[in-house]
């Protein structure tokens, strides 16, 4: 029947029939070499490469409404186990929620694995940086960060700054009927490191750059379309702006070398007299995500260790009795928070730890591979493929945090080291994050300020979830803050 069919077909329509089976065939094959990567001498980990080019992407980002780890995590760990394969915006990835195996990974820094950034850097540089150059430039970023914002910078001065702007933006925000939290953290943090980095001053600018470096964020999270309307085309928009605002800053500095303002930037361009991978879009893009690491971060956990605060009196009040005591044990009731009493805090780094743990404020943590790994069980990670630790999922597991989801700052009485491969908010080995310390002070800093001095009530808002990022719906934590004195004199 079938060969009769063909037999009366004119010429034409062979032609049509050819192609279309010609199409299929050819597609059948995409599909299949796209589902089944190769892998010399051994097996993938489990997982599904989703369709031809998006893989993954639209599960990836399905909203989880709540600080779980995300949906498509959660799932895709109850199919194939903690480490798994995928393909998001068109990159074959395996995403690990193993702590050993994530451990692993963070210890073949520079041997099995790469940083995914230098990638970026390599097309700033104009040449991909030798394996020696990559770890010089590592080394040098670290320094140059930890010598800013590290320990001995925060005893000298920083903690007593964060004390101020605390103490400012508590003030302003008490006079308000309603504030929104993540937001104004956010310029709060923002203006006190771009004063650290580049002496920068937001309310001496028309433009609002803490405002862009936002949408940016928001939308590097998004799907990668440039087109214009599109999230991702804004947040490229935005990026080139806050690029150029700082390029002007740049170019005043390299104009006049001798004027020192006490900041980063007074120490790049004294380095770039002498480091040759100093070009100056390196040192804008450099400081571009050092501003982003920074306030981004910070602001996302401290709101949500406020909206798990407001949900938690019993913790506020332990925490209130740990900082009157301090403020009891002054011989000047006014003075400032010393490193020696910060240092003393017991039941503080225990509230800071829980936040951090919850709040995951990475989606991921990624690495490229750049040799194949080998696994237990025979399964291999190709060269070329990237590595994407997920936090959450890691801090959430209910094997490691008995009911993972529940704010109890007690648990890490009892924690100490055994999860100490289960708590990655800042990523590990070699690369971990230079600006933990720093972080943990400024979030410690304030509550110190906001416990002694201030109450607050939450109006509304405050339901964080994960869009994979970190989000806070459209309204964000609005709250009602009020200084003790008018407590007191109300009473
Ligand atoms: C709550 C706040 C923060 C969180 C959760 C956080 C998290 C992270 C994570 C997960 C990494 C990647 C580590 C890895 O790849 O293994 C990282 C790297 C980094 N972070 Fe942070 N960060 C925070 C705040 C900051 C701040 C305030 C700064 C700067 C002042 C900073 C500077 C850096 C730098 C320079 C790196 C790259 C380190 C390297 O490659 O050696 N971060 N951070």
């Amino acid at each position: 029947m079938m060969l009769k069919m063909i037999m009366d077909m004119d010429i034409w329509d062979s032609v049509v029939l050819f192609l279309v089976a010609l199409a299929v065939i050819s597609f059948t094959h995409f599909w299949y070499r796209w589902s089944h990567p190769k892998c010399n001498g051994g097996k993938l980990p489990p997982g599904s490469m989703g369709f031809p080019l998006i893989g993954e992407s639209l599960q990836f980002f399905i909203p989880t409404r709540s600080l779980d780890m995300p949906h498509f995590v959660k799932k895709r760990i109850a199919k194939y186990g903690k480490v798994f394969r995928t393909s998001l915006a068109g990159r074959p990835i395996i995403v690990s929620s193993d702590p050993e195996f994530s451990y692993y990974i963070f210890q073949q820094e520079g041997k099995l694995v790469n940083l995914w950034y230098m990638d970026s850097f390599s097309s700033i540089l104009g040449e991909a940086p030798s394996a020696t150059a990559t770890a010089y430039i590592h080394k040098y970023i670290r320094n140059v960060v930890l010598n800013h914002f590290g320990t001995e910078t925060l005893k000298e001065t920083l903690m007593s700054k964060m004390e101020v702007m605390a103490n400012q933006s508590l003030a302003t925000w008490s006079t308000q009927p309603s504030v929104e939290l993540k937001q104004s953290l956010a310029s709060m943090i923002f203006d006190l490191t771009s004063k650290q980095l580049f002496n920068y001053e937001s309310s001496k600018s028309s433009a609002n750059m803490s405002q862009m470096f936002t949408d940016f964020l928001q939308g590097l999270m998004s799907f990668p379309i440039n087109i214009p309307g599109t999230a991702y085309h804004k947040c490229l928009k935005n990026q080139q702006t806050a690029l150029n605002l700082m390029r002007g800053i740049l170019h005043e500095r390299l104009k006049s070398p001798e004027k020192r303002y006490g900041d980063f930037l007074d120490q790049i361009v004294e380095d770039m007299k002498t480091e040759e991978f100093l070009k100056e879009d390196f040192v804008l893009f450099f400081m571009f995500g050092l501003l982003l690491a920074s306030f981004e971060t910070i602001s996302a956990t401290l709101t949500v260790g406020m909206t798990l605060l407001s949900e938690h009196p019993e913790v506020v009040k332990q925490l209130k009795e740990e900082h009157e005591e301090l403020l009891r044990n002054r011989e000047k009731a006014d003075s400032q928070l010393t490193w020696q009493e910060f240092k003393s805090l017991t039941f503080t780094p225990l509230v800071v730890s829980e936040i951090l743990r919850m709040s995951s404020v990475a989606p991921g943590i990624l690495r490229k591979v750049v040799k194949d790994i080998h696994m237990n069980a025979g399964y291999v990670i190709p060269e070329g493929w990237t590595i994407m630790v997920v936090p959450s999922a890691l801090q959430m597991n209910p094997e490691k945090y008995k009911d993972p989801l529940d704010f109890n700052p007690w648990r890490w009485n009892d924690l100490g080291s055994n999860v100490a491969k289960s708590f990655i908010p800042f990523g590990g080995g070699s690369r971990n994050c230079a600006g933990a310390e720093f972080s943990k002070v400024l979030i410690s800093v304030f509550l110190h300020v906001m416990v002694t001095k201030y109450s607050w009530k939450k109006l509304k808002g405050g339901k964080p979830g994960r869009t994979p990022a970190l989000s806070f719906g459209t309204g964000g934590l609005h709250v009602k803050i009020t200084r003790k004195s008018e407590i007191n004199a109300a009473i």
